[in-house]
């Protein structure tokens, strides 16, 4: 499955909270992959076609079986290893820790672009750091947020002016103390993407993992919160997403950037059956739970991995350096 972006920038209109972000896409979609026309070409790098999807929906699956979805994290492939025939679309959030080294491959593919609150500062400092060969100045009005949006103590006030004056839209959401900058900005996409079916919709999320614990935690819930949303933490070091328990899971291992190591987590609900295929540590009906069994360091042996559990489990697995 993928994200029905437009592929025209970006349209605000209306105010901060209520803005009619993203237009409805003329285009109609096939059930896996979607074609749409490429942004203007990076002045920085020679241009990028479109990724494969993150997760399909497969056809629908006969009376009584779970339905099966489909994963791949071609999304970090080079260029040159990505049939353009795959393309997909998604959208970028940045949290407040420092860019994964894919930054700007992932934001230059991306439909929009999101900084959550102090996530803009890291944009501003390190999109230069991550492309030395480039004018800092060219970089950072290249790599231009379309929303800084949060509850706004962490961004700079000269980082909020300089974006600001290229026309990012500042939502300011100081009055909601109760939610993480993450969730107003997944919710944020969510109400602004077009259509009433989101399970095409793909958030792909910067510097998510490590850090703070109680951050670290509370990005992951935001995968809690929004089950039927395909949202990707990301680190430098791995990568996560929750696998549905209302689905069969077929997991793409793009060997070249992920893996081998990886992990099948309950974090919210223990598991009484998980059954898996393509590990060296498989699962046969198991039971998981923490206090219990929980499947870390295990390994993906083939380059398919199958999942069925009766919860919502978190799939982990390693990224390459
Ligand atoms: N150390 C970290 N580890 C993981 N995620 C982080 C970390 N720091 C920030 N984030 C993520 O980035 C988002 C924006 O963080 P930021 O520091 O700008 O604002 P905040 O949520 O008000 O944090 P704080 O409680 O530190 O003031 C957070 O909602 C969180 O999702
Ligand atoms: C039980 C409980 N614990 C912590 C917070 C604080 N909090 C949670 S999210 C958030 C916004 C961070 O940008 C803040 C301050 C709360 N409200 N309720």
């Amino acid at each position: 499955r993928c994200a029905s972006w437009t592929s025209e920038a970006p349209v605000a209109v209306g105010d901060a909270d209520q803005i009619q972000f993203l237009k409805h896409s003329t285009r109609t979609r096939a059930t896996i992959n979607c074609n749409f026309s490429e942004h203007a070409p990076c002045p920085m790098e020679p241009h990028h076609p479109r990724r494969a999807p993150t997760a399909a929906m497969d056809p629908p699956s006969p009376a009584g079986a779970r339905p099966a979805m489909s994963h791949s994290s071609a999304f970090l492939l080079p260029s040159s290893a990505t049939p353009a025939a795959s393309a997909d679309a998604y959208a970028v959030v940045v949290l407040n820790q420092r860019l994964p080294r894919f930054a700007p491959l992932l934001w230059d593919r991306a439909q929009v672009r999101v900084c959550a609150d102090g996530g803009a500062n890291r944009v501003f400092d390190g999109m230069p750091e991550l492309l030395p060969g480039h004018a800092r100045d060219d970089v950072r009005s290249r790599y231009k947020p379309d929303v800084i949006k949060g509850d706004m103590d962490s961004v700079r006030p000269e980082v909020k002016e300089y974006y600001s004056n290229l026309g990012t839209k500042i939502a300011d959401q100081s009055h909601d103390q109760d939610t993480t900058d993450l969730h107003k900005c997944v919710a944020f996409i969510t109400d602004n993407s077009p259509g009433s079916d989101k399970s095409n919709l793909c958030i792909l999320v910067l510097g998510a993992l490590g850090g703070r614990f109680d951050h670290e935690m509370g990005n992951i819930n935001v995968l809690h919160l929004f089950p039927n949303i395909k949202i990707v933490l990301l680190s430098d070091d791995c990568l996560i997403f929750l696998l549905p328990r209302t689905h069969t899971h077929s997991i793409h291992i793009e060997r070249s950037v992920e893996g081998p190591h990886c992990g099948l987590i309950p974090v919210g609900t223990p598991s009484t059956s998980t059954t898996t295929t393509g590990l060296r540590w498989n699962l046969d009906n198991t039971h998981m739970s923490f206090g219990g069994l929980i499947s870390t360091s295990n390994i993906v042996d083939e380059d398919q991995v199958m999942v069925t559990s009766d919860s919502d489990l978190i799939w982990t697995i390693s990224l390459r350096h």
